[in-house]
């Protein structure tokens, strides 16, 4: 039977969060770590455990159908790869910082420096498209060191809580991407490996879904129930159970993440009463 082949980062970053996600999926991965390929036990898959760095090269010759990859190395090495979907950790950005003293007022201020950085085609993309001519050097770690040995101007590297630029005297100036890990594919997948990849896609959206979702129960009088009904939307509609309590029903119902402060509020100012909140494990639509 064919085998869809992942690409997941070896250690690093992404690691823990990718096997944790296909763990979520429902998918076994036989011993892991110190193995470089580990067959699933329960779903037709192969997990290849690769340098973030060197999977758009993997994806682009075929060598794996798919990988969970940092977006920014997408964006760096792989402009003829597309992602079939975003996954929501390793959250962050790639900007250009310079030295906390120097005077910074736009990009202008650009021309003519040089900008140390792992991401040379990002930045290169970022020139060009502003119109500034800088020289860029390549260093492939500890960037964030180089203005201060005197290797460079200016920056451009990952910056998520900031702590790495505060400690080397820098700040963040401009943000040229934002990104977080992604689902790959390569441009050579074939069909029937395709609808593998739509089987395991459709797992990860559910358990996404479920993650950015809670399941909400309350009570209600019955004389209430339209208006927080509509503060309810629900999947399709919200379920109402009657109460032992005459006059009294459950409302249960699906509520987004995001919204979910804004509409306890309105739901406690309608009169709901004894609010629960669950996690959802998986959310299949
Ligand atoms: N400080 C951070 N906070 C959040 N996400 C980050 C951070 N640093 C990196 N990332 C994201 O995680 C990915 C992996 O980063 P990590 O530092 O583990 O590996 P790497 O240096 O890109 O790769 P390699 O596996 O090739 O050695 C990056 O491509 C980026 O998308
Ligand atoms: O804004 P912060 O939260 O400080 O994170 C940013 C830092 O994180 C990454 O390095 P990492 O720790 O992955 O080390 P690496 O250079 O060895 O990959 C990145 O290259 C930055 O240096
Ligand atoms: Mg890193």
């Amino acid at each position: 039977m064919q085998k869809l082949k992942i690409a997941i980062q070896k250690s690093g970053r992404l690691n823990e969060d990718s096997l944790n996600l296909l763990k979520d999926c429902g998918i076994s991965i036989d011993n892991g770590k110190d193995q470089l390929k580990a067959d699933a036990r329960n779903f037709p898959l192969e997990v290849f455990y690769l340098r973030n760095g060197d999977i758009p090269q993997y994806l682009k010759d075929g060598v794996v159908d798919c990988a969970i990859i940092g977006e920014n190395v997408l964006v760096e090495k792989g402009q003829d790869i597309s992602m079939k979907e975003r996954l929501g950790f390793s959250t962050c950005r790639v900007s250009i910082a310079v030295p906390k003293e120097s005077e910074y007022s736009n990009s202008g201020d650009l021309n003519g420096k040089r900008i140390a950085t792992s991401y040379p085609e990002t930045v290169k993309t970022y020139l060009k498209k502003n119109n500034i001519e800088a020289d860029i050097h390549i260093i492939n770690g500890s960037v964030e060191i180089a203005p201060n040995i005197g290797l460079a101007d200016a920056i451009c590297d990952i910056v998520s809580s900031g702590s790495t630029l505060f400690k080397n005297n820098l700040k963040e100036v401009e943000v040229l991407m934002k990104s977080e890990a992604v689902l790959a594919v390569s441009p050579s997948i074939t069909s029937e490996i395709s609808t593998i990849l739509d089987k395991l896609q459709f797992r990860i959206a559910s358990v996404l879904k479920g993650k950015n979702s809670r399941y909400v129960l309350l009570n209600a009088p019955n004389e209430k129930l339209e208006e927080i009904t509509q503060i309810l939307p629900g999947m399709k509609s919200p379920t109402i159970l009657p109460l032992a309590e005459e006059g009294w029903s459950s409302i249960h119902s699906v509520v987004d993440q995001d919204k979910f402060w804004d509409i306890i509020d309105q739901l406690k100012e309608a009169g709901a009463q004894g609010i629960l909140v669950c996690p959802i494990e998986k959310m299949v639509l």
